[in-house]
């Protein structure tokens, strides 16, 4: 079945249509850098520059315009935040829309863009099925002691505070990658799975079922991210609030958007964090060195957990792309049984032929991996299913 997925991150929009007998991509776009000066879009090799004027709406426009001739059987699309109540792929109707809507405050930076992009698609193409897969539904295997947050019962209960965990998408597809590479059976697999995106979280899984990840509540805590702070002392967030520097609203913005590698760096693209420190920049260097400290400590708190690592793999745009990140990630695990290879690390480079590649050393008991984010694939298998259809 050809199936368009439409793939709304806080930076950027993925879309592919693809093949889902075949697992193929017929076709492919994505607009990167939203929100910043230089918006860029790129179809298979061409890039065109979208500068500084191109909100998401805007380039979902952009991006349906290009898909109409290819008549699409169905569309789907990624949200974020699914609740308690979204754990399979969903038919998008009015009610199924209104409660999306719901949890947007839960998801600020996801789920009203999400909307909008899919308002713009319902509009563009009305006669096929609209399905909505959720970030959360991998993490709803949490156990008690990961899901739950040492505040009293009542509380919990009357306000339906508890962890979520995000990009489970893609977490799910990291655990299929790494056992089909390894030719192992993932119920056997102890992975720890670094999604290193705009956003970021780590995920423990153990035998291909969640059972932690860094993300909570909202996709704010945890990493370092590009824009957000992760873990703060919410002390910090009540002093603030407190003594009257910022009320919830900027507390909202400064935590969401003001924050992260952006607050420390002055921007959240990795690639100019690099070359800057490289060129000497301290804030930049002080930025990649957070924001690598804070990957090691769940990385070692995800093995603790598990009792032990087959592997670890680092994927999404960061994770994918940055072999200065995945090795500072990756130094000082031998007390694990991670051995680096430098060489490897450096020469890595994944496509959709080769979409994991590994960059540990040859008697390293845990695999070091990277592997290709396609949440657009596992979105689209999942409609074609829940459709009957393969
Ligand atoms: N070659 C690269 N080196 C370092 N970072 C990169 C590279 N390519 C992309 N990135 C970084 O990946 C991040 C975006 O990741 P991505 O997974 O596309 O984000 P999202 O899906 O959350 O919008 C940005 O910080 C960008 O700078
Ligand atoms: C949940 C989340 O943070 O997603 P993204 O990385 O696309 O911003
Ligand atoms: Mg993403």
């Amino acid at each position: 079945m050809r199936v368009l997925a439409l793939n709304c991150g806080s930076s950027s929009v993925k879309s592919a249509l693809i093949d889902t007998a075949h697992g193929q991509r017929l076709q492919e776009m994505q607009v990167e850098n939203i929100g910043s000066d230089h918006a860029r879009l790129h179809a298979g090799d061409q890039v065109r520059e979208l500068g500084s004027g191109i909100d998401l709406p805007a380039a979902v426009d952009e991006l349906l315009a290009a898909y109409r001739s290819a008549s699409p059987e169905a569309v789907v699309h990624r949200v974020v935040h699914g609740g308690e109540g979204f754990r399979d792929p969903t038919l998008l109707t009015d009610s199924v829309l209104q409660d999306i809507e719901q949890l947007s405050h839960l998801a600020p930076l996801h789920n009203p863009p999400a909307l909008a992009a899919i308002h713009r698609a319902l509009a563009a193409l009305p006669d096929v099925p609209h399905f909505a897969v959720f970030d959360t539904a991998f993490h709803s295997t949490l156990p008690a002691h990961a899901r739950e947050y040492a505040l009293p019962g009542d509380i919990r209960q009357r306000f339906g505070i508890r962890r979520f965990g995000f990009h489970g998408i893609n977490h799910a597809h990291v655990a299929q990658s790494v056992a089909a590479y390894l030719k192992r059976d993932v119920s056997k697999l102890r992975i720890v799975s670094c999604h290193l995106g705009n956003g970021a979280s780590v995920t423990a899984i153990d035998g291909g079922r969640s059972v932690d990840t860094s993300m909570g509540m909202t996709p704010l805590e945890g990493l370092v991210m590009g824009t957000r702070a992760g873990d703060v002392d919410p002390g910090v967030l009540l002093q603030l609030r407190r003594e009257g520097h910022l009320d919830a609203d900027e507390l909202d913005d400064l935590l969401n958007k003001r924050s992260g590698l952006k607050g420390l760096a002055g921007t959240n693209d990795m690639r100019e964090i690099e070359r800057r420190a490289a060129a000497g920049d301290q804030d930049c260097e002080l930025a990649i060195a957070m924001y690598v400290h804070r990957i090691r400590k769940y990385i070692g708190a995800y093995a603790a957990e598990l009792g032990g690592v087959d592997a670890i793999a680092f994927t999404a745009g960061i994770g994918e792309h940055s072999s200065l990140i995945r090795r500072r990630c990756s130094e000082r695990l031998e007390f694990m049984g991670a051995l680096l290879d430098v060489a490897s690390n450096d020469s890595l480079k994944l496509t959709s032929d080769q979409p994991v590649a590994a960059f540990n050393a040859a008697d390293s008991r845990v695999h070091l991996l990277a592997v290709r984010a396609d949440e657009e694939l596992a979105m689209a298998r999942a409609t074609a299913a829940a459709l009957g259809r393969h």
